[in-house]
């Protein structure tokens, strides 16, 4: 419930003045209709089904005495067509606030969906290291849907509660003693749906886990389609999708059956609670025949609200998980913020390599419950509009280290300076502001080349791409597609091979003229020729920009200025690259012999 709050709260903030407008437009749309089965009495009395004018109910016998004098055709007149009148105004404000209601709930929905999305766009990145993709689709899809059908439960049980006390108020006024009674049996019914509620919370977790779940296998199913077909895994994942979606689809039976039966048992009270109700008015209370068929006619219609609070309730309960999640998602990402609402929508604060980028003694661990350390004692100095090379073997700590020098993940332990300053908060991200970085795995919107280049740079023109792409030695292969620049790439789309992908995000990151130009394996997919031209095209860079460069094939940073050599987390050598080939027994000239035997 506490869950609930806080989005009725935020719904407060958001809706203002609007959600109270709507609330008392539903007051006002229960008291017509009261008024309006009030005006059925001197009707039926004129009918003659009263034979004794309105027995003095409330407002209709007022009625009666204004419409005094007239000839029972005219009173009828007056009465029904005051009646079509009263439905006008009703159905006018019905519309306005369905209307209204729909307004708040869709504005709602989307100020969830996008401060979601806000926050998870300020997150730091070890926060995405710590969550699966998957997740988050999971919450921005399916739980936001539920929480937001949650909230669209709460409002509709928010007018109904207004509808009902509203009406109660009217039975009020025709019988205390007996609406006394009839609330009193609803409040026990009240504590005995608590169980439905209670089950309903159970099976709304379990929804939660089971969706989760499957929205993770399904996207690690698909993202790794290819090894599933290649090595023959398809059965596994059949049984394991075809095991997740029997208990889904249990799991939606047994909340549609707990429904039915919490149904069927208000029904059958109803009825119970309507004969001893009928019972209790004339034996006990002995109420005027005429006020026990308003009252009657008030509850008949007031009995299927309390089924269907009931129900909202139900399903209200079984959202709550989603609740849940959403707001775990918020605190999550409130603690790992790095960036502003304001720094998200504004780059222009770029701070520029000036001097150098040193680590001090920086140690670094994924995972603090974890004793092993992706890197320690990491010192050094990489001065500007130099090129440094990070080699070293997989897992050697490449990756770690650059995401370090970008301020991505902070050091555990130690200091990276920028320019003598601690890379930390708004100096890391001015500093990305001038990065261009070419990662392992390069990805590429399912847009245009156009438009995948223009996302690093708004204001590049048509020639600045085409030299970009040149740069990449990816201009030839560009003029060939059959739109150009036009072409789209991605799903639906062109697919490109992983060294045509790779000269791509190469050309993005020039394009962005950057002071830090990182190339993390980025020309592992390309021929010789191409990878040549690369090279050809970076020595023209070198003493222009900053360049890091992780490369597994040594022959591709000949030209470096310094090489750090990584082992377990651990620089085992740093200098340039002829003084470490002669080093002896050294890890470096072991890697250089190595690949010089096998030709790589
Ligand atoms: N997201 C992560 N969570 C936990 N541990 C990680 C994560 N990423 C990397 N590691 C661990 O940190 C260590 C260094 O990884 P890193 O990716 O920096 O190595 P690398 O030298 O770049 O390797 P490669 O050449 O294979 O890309 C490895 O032991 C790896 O298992």
């Amino acid at each position: 419930m506490a869950h609930l709050l806080i989005y009725f709260r935020k719904l407060h903030a958001f809706a203002g003045l609007k959600l109270y407008i709507n609330l008392i437009g539903m007051v006002v749309i229960s008291m017509l209709e009261g008024f309006g089965i009030f005006l059925l009495a001197p009707m039926l009395s004129i009918i003659g089904l009263f034979d004794s004018g309105t027995g003095g109910i409330p407002f209709s016998s007022a009625l009666a005495g204004l419409l005094q004098g007239l000839s029972d055709s005219l009173k009828l007149t007056v009465i029904l067509t005051s009646f079509i009148l009263l439905l006008i105004i009703q159905g006018l404000l019905q519309r306005r606030q369905s209307n209204l209601n729909e307004t708040i709930e869709q504005g709602f929905i989307r100020h969830l969906r996008i401060g979601v999305y806000e926050s998870l766009l300020q997150s730091d990145w070890t926060f995405f290291l710590r969550k699966r993709k998957s997740d988050f689709i999971h919450l921005m899809t399916n739980e936001l849907a539920r929480a937001s059908y949650g909230i669209y439960q709460a409002l509709r049980m928010l007018t109904t509660i207004l509808f009902t006390l509203v009406q109660i108020g009217f039975a009020l006024y025709l019988s205390a003693p007996l609406t006394a009674c009839v609330l009193v049996c609803g409040l026990a019914l009240a504590v005995f749906s608590r169980t439905f509620i209670h089950k309903s919370r159970t099976i709304g977790n379990e929804t939660s886990a089971l969706s989760q779940s499957y929205y993770a296998g399904v996207t690690d199913h698909f993202n790794g389609m290819k090894d599933i077909k290649s090595n023959r895994m398809e059965r596994q994942h059949l049984i394991w999708f075809r095991t997740l979606c029997y208990r889904m689809e249990h799991n939606l039976i047994q909340f549609t059956r707990l429904q039915m039966t919490s149904q069927y048992y208000y029904k059958v009270t109803s009825a119970v609670l309507i004969a001893l109700f009928v019972f209790l008015s004339f034996a006990v209370f002995q109420v005027q025949a005429q006020r026990l068929v308003f009252i009657v006619i008030i509850f008949s219609r007031l009995w299927p609200k309390f089924t269907s609070l009931q129900s909202s309730w139900e399903q209200m309960a079984q959202s709550m998980s989603a609740f849940g999640s959403l707001i775990n998602l918020q605190q999550e990402v409130d603690s790992a913020r790095e960036l502003e609402l304001h720094d998200l929508m504004n780059n222009d604060n770029s701070e520029r390599m000036e001097q150098s980028i040193e680590c001090r003694s920086v140690n670094y661990r994924y995972d603090l419950n974890d004793s092993a350390y992706a890197l320690k004692h990491i010192n050094l100095h990489i001065p500007a509009n130099s090129m440094t090379a990070i080699v070293g073997k997989s897992g050697a700590g490449k990756s770690t280290l650059i995401d370090l020098l970008i301020g991505l993940v902070r050091p555990e332990k130690g200091s990276v300076l920028l320019d003598g300053n601690p890379l930390i908060g708004d100096n890391a991200i001015s500093l990305r502001n001038t990065v261009g970085y070419v990662s392992q795995d390069p990805f590429l919107f399912h847009a245009s080349i156009r438009e995948n280049l223009s996302i690093a740079a708004p204001d590049a023109t048509e020639e600045k791409m085409w030299e970009a792409l040149r740069f990449s030695a990816s201009d030839e292969f560009v003029r060939l597609l059959p739109q150009g620049l036009d072409t789209v790439l991605g799903d639906r789309g062109l697919r490109l091979s992983g060294g045509e992908r790779q000269r791509i995000v190469l050309a993005r990151a020039i394009l962005r003229k950057p002071s830090i130009l990182i190339l993390d394996e980025a020309t592992s997919a390309l021929d010789s020729e191409n990878e040549a031209n690369i090279q050809e095209a970076l020595g023209q860079l070198k003493g222009k920009m900053t360049i890091i460069v992780i490369a597994h094939r040594l022959s591709t940073i000949r030209h470096a200025d310094q090489v750090i050599v990584l082992d377990n987390g651990r620089i085992v050598q740093q200098g340039a690259y002829q003084l470490l080939s002669m080093e002896r027994g050294g890890m470096f000239s072991r890697l250089l012999n190595y690949q010089a035997q096998h030709g790589t």
